[in-house]
């Protein structure tokens, strides 16, 4: 099985390449949704994949997804696709020029039953929040668990090259007021590569 691992930036997989050298096909797009879109389209016009995984750090909205926790990613919104109407926000899918919500084409299940993860549902944004009005404001309109600049975008790009997917976030913060003191980026990377060591094993070992 032909497997990729996308991520934004090298030290988020680090361990996992440690671990599998070159048995493993690894893109490093850099961080956001242009960037990743772009370096996963010039892949997919290079080579096919049987399985394609993001993997990465995000933020977490929900007080029960806590920083540490690994979860799968069920769908991403692009949520500032849209247009301002003085207060209100007009989605594209209500302007009528397209899609905003993207979902995986497999589910971690399917790829390997023998492993779980807490399912949780995403926003990817250019603009982090950390102001708390502005993330009551998405709360509300949106409600979602996990945050992140690259996610939706994967998912699009995949759903083009109708590639196997799926996405697997570790939260490295809270999404808060910004204190970049409160982040444990470390133990996110840890926890995300320990899962994905295991993840990997047991597919090519199947
Ligand atoms: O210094 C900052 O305020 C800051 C804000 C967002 C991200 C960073 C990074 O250095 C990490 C980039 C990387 O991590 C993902 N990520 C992690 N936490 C979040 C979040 O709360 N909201 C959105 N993205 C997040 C992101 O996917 C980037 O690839 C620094």
């Amino acid at each position: 099985m032909l497997i990729l691992i996308v991520a934004a930036t090298s030290f988020e997989v680090e361990p996992l390449v440690n671990s599998f050298g070159n048995k493993l096909d690894v893109l490093i797009t850099g961080a956001g949704m242009v960037p990743t879109a772009f370096a996963m389209g010039r892949q997919f016009n290079m080579h096919k994949y049987d399985l394609v995984i993001n993997l990465g750090i995000a933020g977490s909205f929900d007080s029960e997804i806590t920083p540490g926790y690994v979860v799968e990613i069920t769908e991403d919104t692009f949520a500032e696709t849209g247009a301002e109407d003085d207060q209100e926000f007009i989605p594209i899918t209500t302007l009528g020029f397209g899609e905003n919500t993207f979902k995986p084409t497999t589910t971690l299940e399917q790829v390997c039953s023998s492993l779980y993860l807490t399912k949780a549902k995403a926003i990817t944004v250019n603009t982090v929040h950390g102001n708390e009005e502005s993330i009551q404001k998405i709360q509300r309109r949106l409600n979602p668990q996990i945050e992140t600049m690259e996610g939706a975008a994967f998912f699009y790009a995949c759903r083009q090259f109708n590639t196997p997917c799926l996405q697997i976030r570790s939260v490295s913060n809270y999404v808060e007021k910004r204190n970049r003191d409160n982040w444990d980026i470390q133990l996110a990377i840890k926890n995300l590569n320990n899962f994905a060591i295991e993840l990997v094993n047991r597919i090519v070992n199947n």
